[in-house]
């Protein structure tokens, strides 16, 4: 059992920190709907953690738990060992959290780069009125804020496209966009929703790569949602799965594959 402070090297040579986030006794409901049911669990600082579940099982409800924009009413978050009182989005992403949506959220008639120098509006401190009167520190936070993200645009190979616009782009192109719109705000964690939803077998490997290489590369904490059980499994370093609203599931892929209660859950043996 590990313990909050532990921190260990995984068999793939990278080190994983100390809890950054818990979820303590989660319920969340809509009216009647119960969609979490005392859930905790923790996301550790560098790993890759995966939430996964059948239709219906939570998971959207939970990613917008731990992006701030639902506040459950029973449980809570802590972040960084502090409870995280209820956020508007701009304060989430100043606590250095970014995420990526199911249905692309993208300005379509935008060309890529200008999509992904949106990701760095939280960095654009120059005020209209001071950039009249001092336009050398507006043109230095301008050059500063290309070259992070241009050093993405590398990353994730889309320099081809950096003048095309998103609505022209097929959509495992759109998917790798959001992805780098979400990194150019740099975040400490970076919460992907469905990241190979949709995509075909070749997309689905691609992004899996992406994904794998901006945790190794800048040491990004992510926490993913996904449907498909088989696309996590490569990927994540821990999986919490849900059934349902409540946890049936939480471990290392091997120990959630091999868990009867999961195997059943996706199988769709109902559970009393
Ligand atoms: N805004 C909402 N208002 C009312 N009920 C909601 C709302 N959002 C989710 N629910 C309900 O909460 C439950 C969990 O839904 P949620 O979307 O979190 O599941 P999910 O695992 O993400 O499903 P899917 O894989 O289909 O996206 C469902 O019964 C759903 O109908």
């Amino acid at each position: 059992m590990l313990d909050n402070s532990d921190s260990y090297v995984t068999e793939d040579g990278r080190t994983i920190g100390g809890v950054v986030m818990e979820m303590k006794n989660i319920t969340l409901r809509f009216g009647g709907v119960i969609a979490i049911k005392d859930i905790s669990f923790d996301i550790r600082e560098g790993e890759i953690r995966a939430i996964i579940g059948p239709n219906g099982a939570g998971k959207s409800s939970m990613l917008n738990v731990i992006s701030g924009f639902y506040v459950p009413q029973e449980g809570e978050v802590l972040f960084h060992g502090k409870r995280r009182p209820p956020m508007r989005p701009y304060e989430v992403a100043r606590q250095g959290i970014a995420r990526t949506f199911q249905n692309i959220a993208l300005f379509e008639g935008m060309s890529v780069l200008d999509n992904v120098m949106t990701g760095r509006l939280n960095y654009m401190k120059t005020s209209l009125f001071s950039q009249a009167l001092w336009k050398g520190k507006a043109e230095a936070e301008e050059t500063e804020n290309r070259e992070v993200v241009e050093k993405i645009i590398d990353f994730l190979e889309i320099q081809h496209i950096r003048k095309t616009p998103v609505a022209r782009l097929p959509y495992g192109l759109k998917k790798r966009v959001e992805l780098a719109r979400a990194l150019a705000a740099e975040p400490k964690l970076l919460l992907l929703d469905e990241p190979m939803a949709g995509m075909n077998v070749e997309e689905k490997e691609d992004m899996s790569r992406f994904i794998l290489d901006v945790n190794d590369e800048f040491g990004t904490t992510i926490a993913l949602i996904e449907h498909d059980m088989g696309v996590v499994m490569d990927l994540s370093d821990r999986v919490v799965v849900m059934d349902y609203g409540k946890k049936i599931g939480d471990g290392t892929p091997d120990e959630v594959r091999n868990n009867q209660d999961v195997i059943d859950a996706y199988l769709g043996v109902s559970h009393d």
